[in-house]
């Protein structure tokens, strides 16, 4: 099992009120899969994939990744993982704005141990012709694919994507949860999305829903749809 987490236990403490956030969380996906994380604002989703990511840590519980107890790892392993095994997408681009595009790639693939090519990269990503350009003179779904090659070039284990759609329209949403597939298929990445549409569900091999930082419900899809077939 790719990622194993059980009983993973996380709070937030503001003065004398503490919030159990994540209450509990038990969750299974397989290497090369598509998961997708369901659930209302407010449930833990975010929480819950900055553990997995690394880049926050659980209070109790097991998070297995690959083999590996994140949440016992050293601040320099954990800052190696993050680095070499995690891609990460948000909804905001999070580029760097004073860099052209293929400099907002190579500053990662200048980091990485193992990175892809950066012109194989733009041209998986659909933007070989964009490489010299900054990030204000694109679209916003070019900006999300700059972030989606930046994320992959480093051909990580594990592509972590937070809302990847949410400031997007919905042909641009279709075309970017397309390329992500692609992305699935071409490097064998394991994929974990946060969303609110329900409807992106039916792309992912194992659908986890959270409320109130439990998984109510997880279910498998023996039949994945392509991306550009789902409509909401
Ligand atoms: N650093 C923090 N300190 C205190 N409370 C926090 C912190 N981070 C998150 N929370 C709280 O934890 C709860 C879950 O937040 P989280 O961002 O994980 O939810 P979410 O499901 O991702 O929501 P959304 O869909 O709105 O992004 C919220 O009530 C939030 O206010």
């Amino acid at each position: 099992m790719f990622i194993d987490i059980s009983s993973l236990k996380k709070s937030y403490s503001s003065g004398l009120v503490k919030t159990e956030v994540l209450k509990g969380i038990g969750m299974k996906l397989e290497k090369g899969e598509i998961g997708v994380i369901l659930g209302p604002s407010g449930s833990g989703k975010s929480t819950l994939m900055n553990i997995i990511g690394g880049i926050d840590s659980g209070d109790s519980g097991k998070v297995v990744v690959d083999g590996v107890e994140i949440n016992n790892l050293s601040s320099d392993l954990l800052t190696e993982y993050r680095r070499e095994d995690i891609g990460f997408i948000f909804q905001f681009y999070n580029l760097v704005p004073n860099l052209t595009v293929g400099e907002n790639i190579e500053v990662v693939s200048n980091i990485s141990k193992s990175p892809l090519n950066i012109d194989e990269v733009l041209a998986a990503v659909g933007l070989q012709d964009k490489k010299r350009r900054f990030p204000r003179e694109l679209s916003g779904g070019e900006q999300q694919r700059v972030s989606i090659a930046r994320a992959i070039v480093k051909n990580p284990k594990l592509l972590l994507c937070d809302e990847p759609t949410g400031a997007l329209d919905y042909q641009t949403s279709r075309s970017i949860l397309r390329l992500l597939q692609q992305v699935n298929k071409k490097y064998g990445t394991t994929i974990l999305m946060i969303t609110h549409n329900a409807a992106i569900a039916a792309m992912a091999n194992r659908v986890f829903k959270v409320r109130s930082g439990e998984i109510v419900e997880a279910t498998v899809n023996e039949v994945t749809v392509p991306a550009e077939r789902i409509e909401w």
